[in-house]
């Protein structure tokens, strides 16, 4: 399997992402590149499938937001698109009420986090939604707000509905809750698919220039094992770690048994589960400010200890 780039589409309920994603995809099929499409709709019936062209493999994840329910579907289904399609990319357009956090969290599973480029979160902002924001319940406020925060790439979006003077202070307000990310005023959402992929490297200039810890964005770490660890050394370690890692999932081999265990790890707990098979040794971890090689080299040290 080749590597896959796979971009995250979020935003609020009807903010325009699916518009962004036809435009996407129409930029893709012209750039001839082979694209996959995974919807989550909240609901049973399908709206946006028709807008998609036959040409894109596409599936889609239904009764419930890929966080919450359909982790495990959304898993097999993204496998399935894997294996059975030489990929450029995948799209993954998210329901409007996902959190960026679990949505990283229900794309990135240990089977196959080394087939995927995750390239970020594009989020889609309503600025006429944004604008009356106060107008909402305080968790849906919070959840625009983590929205906009977890972002690489933010559209301004719906720009023909306010006015200049409007779009600048809403612009000012949304970089205040994330000035890493590139912010673009859109209307449609008509952006340019080489903005999109070149987002990363955008951000690692910025990296370049500032102190690593003030990254803000989600990052996923993936590492292989090559050997069991003790299971004691292993927690130990997850005690010492930082606040900002979100969570953790992956197979993981104890030197007090045969087969791997199957490790997750939600907001500092943990839980294993014996696995009957051998697994693939991946472990991938989410979170924010990550640094990524102290996570490894720790890793490994822990692996060298146990093979003494
Ligand atoms: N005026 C205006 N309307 C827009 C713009 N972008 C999208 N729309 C319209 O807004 C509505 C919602 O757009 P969608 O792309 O379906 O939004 P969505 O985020 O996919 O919506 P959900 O799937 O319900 O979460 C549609 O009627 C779009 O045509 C824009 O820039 N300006």
């Amino acid at each position: 399997m080749k590597t896959t780039e796979v971009y995250i589409l979020g935003g609020f309920l009807g903010s325009g992402k699916t518009t962004l994603l036809r435009n996407i995809l129409k930029q893709e099929s012209e750039a001839g590149r082979k694209v996959a499409v995974l919807l989550n709709e909240l609901g049973s019936v399908s709206v946006d499938s028709g807008l998609i062209g036959d040409d894109v493999p596409l599936k889609e994840l239904f009764d419930g937001c890929i966080c919450c329910t359909i982790q495990d579907k959304l898993e097999v289904q993204l496998h399935e698109l894997l294996t059975e399609n030489d990929l450029e990319a995948v799209y993954i357009e998210t329901t409007g009420a996902a959190h960026p956090v679990e949505v990283l969290d229900g794309i990135m599973s240990p089977l196959f986090a080394k087939n995927l480029e995750y390239k970020g979160i594009i989020t889609v902002v309503d600025l006429l939604r944004w604008r009356d924001r106060d107008e909402l319940s305080p968790q849906l406020r919070q959840l625009l707000a983590e929205q906009i925060h977890h972002a690489d790439f933010i559209l301004l979006n719906k720009a023909d509905l306010v006015s200049e003077m409007e779009a600048s202070q809403l612009i000012y307000s949304i970089q205040g809750l994330n000035p890493e990310a590139v912010c673009l005023l859109t209307e449609y959402a008509a952006v340019s698919l080489i903005s999109l992929q070149q987002m990363q490297r955008k951000q690692h200039k910025v990296h370049q220039k500032l102190d690593v810890q003030s990254h803000l964005h989600l990052t996923a770490v993936v590492h292989t094992f090559e050997g069991a660890v003790a299971q004691t050394d292993f927690e130990d370690w997850l005690r010492a770690l930082p606040e900002t890692v979100y969570r953790m999932k992956g197979y993981i081999s104890f030197t007090h048994s045969q087969y791997p265990h199957l490790f997750q790890y939600s907001y500092g707990m943990p839980m294993y589960m014996n696995e009957m098979i051998k697994m693939p040794l991946n472990i991938v971890i989410i979170g924010e400010k990550l640094d990524k090689e102290m996570m490894i080299s720790q890793l490994k040290a822990l692996e060298a200890t146990a093979a003494h």
